[in-house]
């Protein structure tokens, strides 16, 4: 059932954070498209950034900066961006490809010191740039992250000394939004402070970056723990380190949490950075980390109180990584929550659940904990596809207000502000 053709994928050496440069040699490795080859290559004038070419039989070769890529013909036609093809005002596609032939093979290369030029079997021209190429290229891809992040633990966390940002700042001041996400996309928390503590204020903080997601909850959640709803959540118990709506399709993005009020004892917050137990368990265990990212678990909500009636179930691994680059984008991790698991044979899931248990075990390392008071005016950005978060038991009248964000949004807002995102 495991897709052997994907665990090869896996074998590359690219990390969560940094990037290892994966050069496939230059050469070929196979006989029958050395055959196929043109016998010469080509490369532009001395003096420029060296660019070297080779039309093969199925696909063209092409170095550049370093960079060995390999284009299939197809892939090339489809990313012409002539007039005719792609229309630059909307940034969308005009050619139709299942018009190309997908046998279609350039008839004319040639390559200055910037371009790439094909001419195709009708004449039609595409030009490429070559730093285009570059960036675009899988080869040019597996080397980047896409989402730059710094992993933490509680000790790294704190050297750091990440601000707070002022709620004026956040809501008047580009800089100051541009400050706060980029501290977000970086570590997966950070906080808005001297915030009014109404509902209407945090509201009013979570529209200036994002959308807010509308859930089962609500829009704008207030809550007590006076079990009006039929989650732990609405109780003085301790809850331990978890991503909430892990039993969503889409897990919801980010978690806003804003304390309104709290008079008794306990009730701090923990949170841990998922990202970076995830990538001790990988350099532990690299099987483990890769059972966790292919087994798919359900997780699930079934809520029967008062006039609540919820029946949710979300399917997918714990760990979630893109294939190409082995990058981590998403840890559905809630105990609580896991639904029965009828996913899978017998064996693997004794192998699951050892994989699990190393995780768990760097989830709770004490040195990975973080622990916050939440108050009054200290608003909390959660991410809650990398960052689990918790609470301690409490005492007396706790109040918490917040909401969740639409992950896109959150990015949306990032990348036009100039961040990577
Ligand atoms: C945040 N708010 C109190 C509204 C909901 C809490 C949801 C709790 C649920 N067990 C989960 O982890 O998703
Ligand atoms: O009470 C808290 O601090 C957090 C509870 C919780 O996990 C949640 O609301 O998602
Ligand atoms: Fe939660």
């Amino acid at each position: 059932m495991w897709c052997r053709r994907l665990a090869c994928l896996f074998k590359v050496p690219c990390r969560l954070r940094g990037s290892t440069r994966h050069c496939s040699p230059w050469l070929p490795r196979d006989r029958r498209s050395v055959l196929a080859a043109v016998a010469r290559r080509y490369h532009t004038a001395p003096g420029s950034l060296k660019c070297a070419w080779q039309l093969h039989g199925d696909h063209l070769e092409l170095r550049y900066a370093n960079t060995l890529m390999r284009f299939d013909f197809v892939w090339l036609r489809d990313h012409c961006r002539s007039a005719s093809c792609y229309n630059t005002k909307t940034n969308q596609r005009s050619l139709d490809t299942a018009s190309v032939d997908l046998g279609i093979k350039p008839k004319a290369v040639r390559v200055d010191e910037t371009t790439l030029f094909l001419t195709w079997p009708d004449g039609h021209v595409t030009r490429y740039g070559l730093e285009w190429l570059v960036k675009n290229s899988y080869e040019g891809q597996k080397q980047q992250v896409m989402h730059p992040r710094i992993l933490w633990n509680a000790e790294i966390y704190r050297q750091a000394q990440v601000p707070s940002v002022d709620c004026r700042s956040f809501l008047e001041t580009d800089e100051g939004l541009k400050e706060f996400l980029q501290n977000f996309l970086l570590y997966g928390i950070a906080f808005v402070e001297n915030v009014t503590p109404t509902k209407e204020d945090t509201e009013i903080l979570a529209e200036r970056i994002s959308l807010i997601r509308e859930t089962i909850y609500g829009r704008m959640w207030y809550f007590t723990s006076d079990f009006s709803r039929g989650d732990t959540a609405y109780t003085k118990l301790a809850l331990d380190r978890h991503t909430d709506t892990t039993y969503f399709q889409e897990p919801c993005g980010i978690q806003v949490f804003h304390c309104l009020k709290h008079e008794g004892t306990g009730g701090r917050t923990l949170l841990v950075d998922g990202f970076y137990a995830a990538e001790q368990v990988l350099r532990q265990a690299p099987d483990q980390f890769e059972l966790l990212s292919k087994v798919p678990l359900k997780h699930e909500y079934v809520e029967n109180v008062g006039d609540c009636h919820n029946h949710m179930i979300g399917v997918g691994p714990v760990l979630n990584v893109y294939p190409w680059n082995n990058e981590l984008y998403l840890i559905r991790y809630n105990n609580y929550d896991r639904a029965v698991i009828n996913t899978v044979p017998y064996d693997v899931v004794h192998r699951w659940y050892t994989a699990h248990r190393t995780l768990t075990a760097e989830l709770r390392r004490p040195e990975n904990e973080l622990w916050v008071k939440l108050k009054p005016g200290k608003a909390l950005f959660v991410d809650n596809w990398r960052v689990l978060h918790g609470r301690e038991a409490f005492t007396g009248y706790r109040q918490l207000c917040g909401c969740y964000l639409t992950r896109d949004d959150v990015l949306n807002t990032a990348r036009l502000l100039g961040l990577q995102a």
